[in-house]
């Protein structure tokens, strides 16, 4: 289902960072977890087409999205994968059902036709956004606007979903609730998914394979990760500021 072999160094001014990422598995549900700064979402934005790596190769779902040695490299748009992006990037001015219905529609000027309206109602109802169909980003609760995200980019029929922390802006007992209603919801449509955080919840009910990441790298060794996410224990106070409680 997914064949992964990307190696990519993206330099800063004062750094480089190298990403070292392979894994290949016929599950549908890949969990891509680790620390922050590991390399999770560059590992996303190669498979999407966001980012060219240096040299490997993606494939998905049985495509080749992504080949160095004979220099394929289908284009964002072709490789009909949905992408969910952390701060869900809805457009503010559209409302949801506009929202929705934009990648249908193909464009800000297009108007609805009648069978791209048809789909819109059946993501409405399967994502119970009917009621708020004409309202804003703005005016929606969280939850709501993590599901209107979610529809969009399940809207065009995409053979595969690509979640870049879906749950991060939730709190505790919604990211619960909508971690289990995206459960659902690719069980039912059956759609190829990656996802990534730094949750290890997440990890658990829906990573069928889980991929861990450190330092631009997979890591076999769970210990490893769970050290670094440590890391900032140690830390030194800013000036001014007294530890109350040193052994909580
Ligand atoms: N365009 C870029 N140019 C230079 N360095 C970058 C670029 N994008 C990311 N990096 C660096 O690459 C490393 C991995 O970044 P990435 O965004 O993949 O991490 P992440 O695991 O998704 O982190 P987080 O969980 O905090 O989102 C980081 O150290 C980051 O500073």
């Amino acid at each position: 289902m997914f064949d992964i072999d990307i190696r990519k160094t993206v330099r800063s001014p004062k750094r480089a960072f190298a990403l070292r990422v392979a894994f290949r598995t016929d599950s549908q549900r890949v969990v891509i977890v680790g620390p922050s700064g590991s390399g999770k979402s560059l590992t996303l934005q190669a498979i999407a087409g966001l980012l060219r790596p240096d040299e490997g190769r993606i494939a998905v779902a049985g495509t080749e999205l992504f080949n160095s040695a004979t220099g394929r490299n289908l284009p964002p748009q072709a490789r009909k994968v949905g992408y969910l992006f952390q701060d869900y990037a809805l457009f503010p001015h559209l409302n949801v059902r506009q929202n929705i219905g934009f990648g249908l529609n193909r464009g800000w000027f297009n108007r609805e036709n009648s069978a791209s309206a048809v789909a819109v109602d059946h993501w409405l109802d399967m994502f119970r956004l009917r009621h708020v169909a004409h309202q804003r980003p703005d005016e929606l609760s969280g939850g709501q606007r993590q599901r209107v995200a979610l529809a969009r980019a399940l809207a065009p029929q995409p053979s595969a979903l690509l979640l870049d922390e879906p749950f991060a802006a939730l709190d505790r007992g919604l990211r619960a609730r909508l971690r289990g209603e995206l459960d659902r919801i690719q069980r039912h449509l059956g759609i190829p998914m990656i996802l990534i955080t730094h949750d290890e919840e997440d990890a658990a009910l829906l990573g069928d394979h889980v991929v861990r990441l450190r330092d631009g790298m997979v890591d076999d060794d769970p210990d490893r990760i769970a050290d670094a996410e440590g890391e900032c224990d140690d830390l030194a106070l800013p000036p001014g500021f007294t530890q109350t409680n040193p052994n909580p």
